[in-house]
C-alpha cells in the first residue's frame, strides 16, 4: 500500500517547478521532503493531490493511477493534505472546521440529517465524539468556540491537521505543519504524526526543522531547484555536504 510518484515533472509557463521526481510513501510510515524556498516541495504536493498538472509522470496510490482523477475524486482514495497557508472561512469556529473534516465519510444523505432520523443522529454522534478526541488530542479543545479568525497561524495550521485527520486519510501530507508553533505545541504535533504513522497511516511531511525530521522521518527526500538532490536516512542526510551547502547553507538553519 503506497503512493508512488513517478518521474513528475510540473512546468508553470517557462518555470519548471519540479523535474522528474519520485517517491514511494508507504502506509505507517513518515517521510520528509526538504529544500530551499522555491525548490519544489509545494508543487509535489500540488502534483500529487491534483492542484498542478503534471508535464510527465505518474501518481499511483494504492496501484491505483490518480493523475488522470481531479482533486476532488483523490480525496476518495484516501489522500488529506493540509496547505503551508490555509485558508478558513474567518467566522467558521475550530469546531465547525474540524467537523467539515468528516464529510467524506458521511453516510447519511442531506434529507436524513434534516429530518434527524435515527440513523442521521447516530452518525453525527459518532462524528462529534471523534471529533472531541482529535481536538483533544491537538490541545485545541479549549480553542473550540473561537472562530478562525482568532487564532494565530500557528494554531490555525494545527486546526487544518485536526481536520485532515478527521477524513480518516490513509495517507496524509502535512506543509510545514509545525511553523509558528511554541515548542510544546511541536511535541504534541510529533506526537499525533507517529500515532498516525501506528496506525498504519502514511505521512509525508514538507518541514525546515531537521531536528524534528531526524526525530520523525525514517527517510528523507531532498529537493534543490526542483529537482531530486539526493534521498536517505536522516542521519546520512545531515552529513552530506551537498545538502549541507545547498539548503542549511542557504536557509541557516
Ligand atoms: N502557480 C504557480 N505559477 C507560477 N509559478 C509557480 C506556481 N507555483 C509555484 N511556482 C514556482 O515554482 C517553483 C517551486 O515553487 P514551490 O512553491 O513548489 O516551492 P517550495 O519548495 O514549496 O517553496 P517554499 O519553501 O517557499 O514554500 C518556484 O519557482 C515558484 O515560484
Amino acid at each position: 500500500m503506497t503512493i508512488e510518484v513517478k518521474d513528475v515533472t510540473v512546468r508553470f509557463g517557462g518555470v519548471t517547478a519540479l523535474k522528474d521526481a519520485s517517491l514511494t510513501l508507504e502506509r505507517g510510515k513518515i517521510l520528509a521532503v526538504v529544500g530551499p524556498n522555491g525548490s519544489g516541495k509545494s508543487t509535489l504536493f500540488n502534483a500529487i493531490t491534483g492542484m498542478a498538472k503534471p508535464a510527465a509522470g505518474t501518481v499511483v496510490v494504492d496501484a491505483k493511477r490518480i493523475d488522470d482523477l481531479p482533486a476532488y475524486k483523490r480525496i476518495a482514495w484516501g489522500v488529506a493534505r493540509t496547505f503551508q497557508t490555509p485558508r478558513f472561512d474567518p467566522k467558521v469556529t475550530v469546531e465547525e472546521a474540524v467537523m467539515c473534516g468528516f464529510f467524506r465519510l458521511r453516510r447519511t444523505s442531506i434529507m436524513a440529517s434534516l429530518l434527524r432520523t435515527p440513523s442521521a443522529a447516530a452518525e453525527e454522534k459518532r462524528f462529534r465524539d471523534r471529533c472531541n478526541e482529535i481536538l483533544d488530542d491537538l490541545k485545541l479543545s479549549g480553542f473550540r468556540s473561537q472562530q478562525m479568525s482568532e487564532l494565530p497561524m500557528g494554531r490555525v495550521r494545527l486546526v487544518e491537521v485536526a481536520r485532515a485527520v478527521a477524513n480518516e486519510p490513509k495517507y496524509i501530507l502535512l506543509d510545514e505543519p509545525a511553523a509558528g508553533l511554541a515548542v510544546d505545541e511541536q511535541r504534541m504535533l510529533s506526537h499525533e504524526m507517529r500515532r498516525l504513522a501506528e496506525r498504519g497511516v502514511g505521512v509525508l511531511l514538507v518541514e525546515h526543522n531537521f531536528n524534528l525530521i531526524r526525530e520523525l522521518a525514517e527517510h528523507v527526500v531532498v529537493l534543490k531547484e526542483g529537482s531530486m538532490l539526493l534521498e536517505g536516512t536522516p542521519e546520512t542526510i545531515a552529513k552530506n555536504q551537498a545538502f549541507i551547502d545547498t539548503y542549511l547553507g542557504s536557509t541557516g538553519r
